[in-house]
């Protein structure tokens, strides 16, 4: 892969159709995440009808940024890890089991919001990242996400 290939262009078919991240979901936000040195970096621009007080973002596009960002994040964090390529098999599938969010101060809607992540924690099947909101350099929303690898059977 190359350093601006995004994580989520790495995601197998059948687990690239997330709302938040997958790249074969039409009507969602397709999120693009790269490394920047030990953090992790997406931008994305919000659209007028992720509207929530006019001029401003609403809170649950800022919760789904997070969690894709950082599910994402989890996922290169493990390959990293393990020193593999991002297409090798098997795949680290992450979900979210818990997504904490910290509102600081409204998100301006006619910006890109840049988000950073950090690996707080590698342990077993389970990655804590914690992340950063920005528009325009400032601070608008903090996050940490727990993510765990997806087990054989999930959603049985
Ligand atoms: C970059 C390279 C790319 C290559 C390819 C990559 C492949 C693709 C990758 C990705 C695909 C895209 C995926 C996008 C996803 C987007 C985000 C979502 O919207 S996901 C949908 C919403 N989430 C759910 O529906 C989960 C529902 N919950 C569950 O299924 C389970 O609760 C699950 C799997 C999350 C955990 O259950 P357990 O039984 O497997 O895990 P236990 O053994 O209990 O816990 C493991 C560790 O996690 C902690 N943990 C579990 N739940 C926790 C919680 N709620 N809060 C805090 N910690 C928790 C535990 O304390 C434990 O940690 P201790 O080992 O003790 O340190």
């Amino acid at each position: 892969m190359t350093a601006m290939d995004a994580f989520q262009d790495h995601y197998p078919d059948n687990v690239a159709h997330c709302y938040g991240c997958g790249r074969l979901n039409p009507h969602g936000h397709q999120i693009k995440t790269i490394w920047d040195g030990d953090e992790t970096v997406t931008v994305y621009q919000p659209e007028p009808f992720h509207t929530s007080v006019p001029g401003f973002a609403y809170g649950g596009l800022i919760a789904s940024l997070i969690d894709c960002h950082s599910t994402g994040t989890a996922a290169a964090a493990m390959y990293r890890q393990e020193g593999r390529d991002m297409d090798s098999l098997p795949a680290f599938r992450f979900v979210t089991a818990s997504l904490h969010v910290d509102f600081l101060k409204p998100t301006p809607i006619d910006a890109p919001v840049e988000i950073r992540g950090r690996v707080q924690e590698i342990k077993g099947r389970k990655v804590v990242v914690r992340t950063e909101v920005r528009s325009g350099g400032v601070l608008t929303a903090r996050g940490e996400v727990v993510a765990v690898q997806m087990p054989e059977n999930f959603g049985a």
